[in-house]
């Protein structure tokens, strides 16, 4: 099967600190892949690296086969290569239906100066329900954002999300914030997402990157120093030695 997307050689310096060097990997159809590494490793600038919202200061992207490396973000969405939104960037007093029916606008074209019926376009409102019915926000459909609780919140990040009809999602700490009891419906969330699309998280909770990733990239110090599945990473000396040591030992040891 061909790559959805490759980075290849990418490095990015902020001045003389070098963030990203050299990274190269590859993500196909139906990838569940974690990115860790401890503080400051790099990884949200690996992320916006990868959405463009930063170019590289060298290497390449590529989309199927197709060179991405100057495109914009929204030139990037359209192929399928979609992170998903901050709660912060939700709009909190419009409804849920509302926000997930401005992505699907977004993508369909629709002007958003017929925003005020286009909730209720039979196409885009039989679109928002099913994105909405199978994440279990049905019922909050026409619910303000605002009125949420945070964790139902961050899975409206994953409707907009799906929303975009993405052939790679880029997660950023989907469960960052979220209490622990609402964490479990965000993991099953994932975990329900179609199975061909490509996913990328960025997670600091072990607990969920073990639960959700069949591969996982460390990353350290801005390079890329393993791959492997979550047993092969927990056991690797290097990735102990730069990060996992306790998480490793308290799994060992449990
Ligand atoms: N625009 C920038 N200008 C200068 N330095 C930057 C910039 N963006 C990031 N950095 C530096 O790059 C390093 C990596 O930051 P980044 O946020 O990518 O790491 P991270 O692995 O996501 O960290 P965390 O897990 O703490 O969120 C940090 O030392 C940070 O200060």
């Amino acid at each position: 099967m061909s790559d959805l997307l490759e980075a290849r050689n990418v490095s990015r310096a902020f001045g003389g600190l070098h963030v990203t060097r050299d990274v190269n990997f590859k993500l196909a159809a139906g990838d569940r892949v974690a990115l860790i590494g401890p503080n400051g490793a790099g990884k949200t600038t690996l992320v916006n690296l990868i959405t463009g919202d930063i170019a590289p200061s060298e290497g390449q992207f590529f989309m199927e086969g197709d060179e991405i490396t100057g495109l914009s973000i929204p030139e990037r969405v359209r192929r399928g290569l979609v992170r998903t939104f901050q709660t912060t960037r939700l709009f909190a007093n419009l409804t849920v239906a509302d926000n997930v029916a401005l992505a699907i606008m977004q993508r369909k074209r629709i002007s958003r100066r017929l925003f005020s019926s286009a909730t209720e376009l039979p196409e885009v409102r039989a679109e928002w329900s099913e994105i909405l019915g199978n994440l279990g926000l049905d019922a909050h459909a026409y619910r303000k954002v605002v009125e949420l609780a945070y964790g139902q919140q961050r899975l409206i990040e994953l409707a907009i999300g799906l929303a975009l009809h993405p052939k790679v999602l880029l997660l950023d700490e989907p469960a960052a914030g979220v209490p622990h009891d609402e964490a479990p419906r965000i993991l099953a969330a994932i975990n329900r997402l179609p199975a061909d699309i490509a996913v990328l998280m960025i997670e600091h909770d072990m607990d969920l990157v073990f639960k959700f990733a069949r591969r996982v990239l460390v990353l350290a110090a801005g390079r890329l120093i393993f791959e492997g599945s979550p047993d092969e990473v927990t056991a690797n000396q290097d990735v102990r030695r730069a990060y996992l040591g306790s998480y490793a030992d308290a799994r060992r040891t449990a």
